[in-house]
C-alpha cells in the first residue's frame, strides 16, 4: 500500500511573495487526489514542496514518519525514493532514447544488472502503453507519450507515492482521457497513493477520491470528491463551471466593482463563458476490466463512513447514493435512514457503524451490471 502522507501548516513565500499558508491535509494512503486551482495558485510550488525540492518556510510534511521539511539531506534523499514524479513536459532527457529515459533513475539510483534494469523498463514501458517505442527520442514522439514515457520512468523505483503535475496539459480530450484511466488503472495494480496537480475538471470529476483546491493563498478544502463537487462555495462552483462570473479573475481575484459590473453583462444576456453546469456527481473511472479493483475503494468507504456526519449535507447526501445494498448493510445503514428521509446533517449513529473486521463477503466487481440500478447514482468511491 501506498504511503501517507501529513501534511500540517505548510507556508511557502518567495521574499516577500507569499504562495499560500497553512495548508493541513492528509493523502490518505493508496487512494488517488487531484489538487485544482486557478493558474498561479502555486500548486506546482506545492507538489516541490512535497518532495523537498522547495523548502516551505514553516509547517511540516510527513511521510512515514520523517519530517522532510526539517530532516537531513541523507534521509531526504531516503524519502524521494518513495516518490514517482511525473514533470508537466515529462522532463524526458532529449538526447536519449525512451529506453534510456525509463532506465536512467535505475542506474542512477539502484546496483541492479542491466538484465534486471531490461525486465523493469520493458514492464513499464508496457504498462503505459509504450511497447515497441523504445529506440524513439522524445522529440520523436507526440505529447501524450511523452507523458506517458515521464510516468514509465516515474513507475521504474516502485514508487509509493506518485505526484503528477498537470497530465493532460497539451493533450487533446481523448489523449486526456486515456491518461486518466492509466493512472486510475496503475493505482489499481500498484495501490499507489496518487496526487495529481490539474485544471481539468474532467479529470478532477472522474478520476480521484479526493479533491483539494487552492485558492486566495490557501487552501480552499480538501475532502471526499463529493464534498467539492457538490460545494456552493462562489470560487469552487466558478472554477468547476470555467465561468468567468465570479470571485476569480484573469489575474487572481476581483473587487466587487468588477464582479458586479460583471454580473450585471451576464444580467443582461452576455455569456458568461460557461457551457454547462459541472457540478454533481458524476461516475468515478473504473480499473478496465481485467485488472484488479482497487485495493483503496474499500479502504476509502470505512473512512469516509467514518467522518461522514462531519460533511456538508449535500456530500453526505451523494456519498449515501453512492453506497451499494452490501454497503448499507455493512454501515447499518437501513433504506430508512435513506437520504430523502434525513435531510440536513445525518446523526453519526444512524450512518457510520463501520465494522472493526475487514470485509466478508468479496464485493462484485464495479462493472457488475447487476450492480446498477436504475436511478442510483453509479459514483463509486
Ligand atoms: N523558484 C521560484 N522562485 C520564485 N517564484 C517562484 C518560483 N517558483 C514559482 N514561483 C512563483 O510562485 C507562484 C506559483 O507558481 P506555480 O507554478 O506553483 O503556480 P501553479 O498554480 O502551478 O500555476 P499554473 O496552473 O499556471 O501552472 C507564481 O507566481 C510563480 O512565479
Amino acid at each position: 500500500m501506498g504511503a501517507e502522507v501529513v501534511i500540517e501548516g505548510l507556508t511557502k513565500s518567495f521574499g516577500k511573495q507569499a504562495i499560500w499558508r497553512d495548508v493541513t491535509l492528509t493523502l490518505p494512503p493508496g487512494e488517488v487526489s487531484v489538487m485544482l486551482g486557478p493558474s498561479g495558485t502555486g500548486k506546482s510550488v506545492f507538489l516541490k514542496s512535497m518532495i523537498g525540492l522547495l523548502k516551505p518556510d514553516r509547517g511540516k510534511c510527513v511521510i512515514n514518519g520523517v519530517d522532510i521539511v526539517k530532516c537531513s539531506e541523507h534521509k531526504l534523499y531516503e524519502i524521494r525514493k518513495l516518490f514517482g514524479v511525473l514533470f508537466q513536459d515529462g522532463a524526458l532527457f532529449g538526447s536519449m532514447n525512451l529506453y534510456d529515459n525509463v532506465a536512467f533513475p535505475l542506474r542512477e539510483h539502484t546496483k541492479k544488472s542491466e538484465t534486471e534494469i531490461r525486465k523493469i523498463v520493458l514492464e513499464k514501458l508496457e504498462m503505459t502503453g509504450l511497447s515497441g517505442t523504445e529506440k524513439k527520442l522524445p522529440g520523436e514522439i507526440s505529447g501524450g507519450m511523452r507523458k506517458r514515457a515521464g510516468l514509465a520512468r516515474a513507475l521504474v523505483l516502485d514508487p509509493e507515492i506518485i505526484l503528477c503535475d498537470e497530465p493532460d496539459s497539451g493533450l487533446d480530450p481523448v489523449r486526456t482521457a486515456y491518461i486518466s484511466q492509466l493512472l486510475v488503472d496503475l493505482n489499481s495494480q500498484i495501490d499507489a497513493t496518487i496526487l495529481i496537480v490539474t485544471h481539468n475538471i474532467n479529470v478532477a470529476r472522474t478520476v480521484p477520491d479526493n479533491i483539494g483546491m487552492l485558492y486566495r493563498k490557501e487552501l480552499v478544502m480538501f475532502g471526499p470528491r463529493e464534498v467539492l463537487l457538490t460545494s456552493d462555495e462562489p470560487a469552487v462552483e466558478q472554477f468547476l463551471n470555467g465561468s468567468r462570473l465570479g470571485p476569480i479573475g484573469m489575474s487572481e481575484e476581483k473587487d466587487s466593482a468588477q464582479m458586479a459590473r460583471e454580473q450585471a453583462h451576464v444580467d443582461a444576456g452576455h455569456h458568461d463563458g460557461s457551457t454547462e453546469d459541472m457540478r454533481g456527481i458524476v461516475p468515478q473511472l473504473q480499473p478496465t476490466p481485467g485488472l484488479p479493483e482497487r485495493k483503496a475503494v474499500r479502504r476509502r468507504k470505512d473512512r469516509v463512513m467514518q467522518i461522514l456526519h462531519t460533511l456538508p449535507p449535500a456530500a453526505q447526501e451523494a456519498i449515501l447514493q453512492s453506497l451499494t445494498p452490501e454497503d448499507r448493510l455493512r454501515y447499518g445503514v437501513q433504506p430508512g435512514h435513506y437520504v430523502g428521509a434525513h435531510r440536513g446533517q445525518l446523526p453519526t449513529e444512524a450512518v457510520a457503524q463501520v465494522p472493526r473486521s475487514g470485509w466478508r463477503d468479496p464485493q462484485p466487481r464495479v462493472d457488475d451490471p447487476t450492480r446498477r440500478r436504475p436511478g442510483h447514482q453509479q459514483g463509486r468511491s
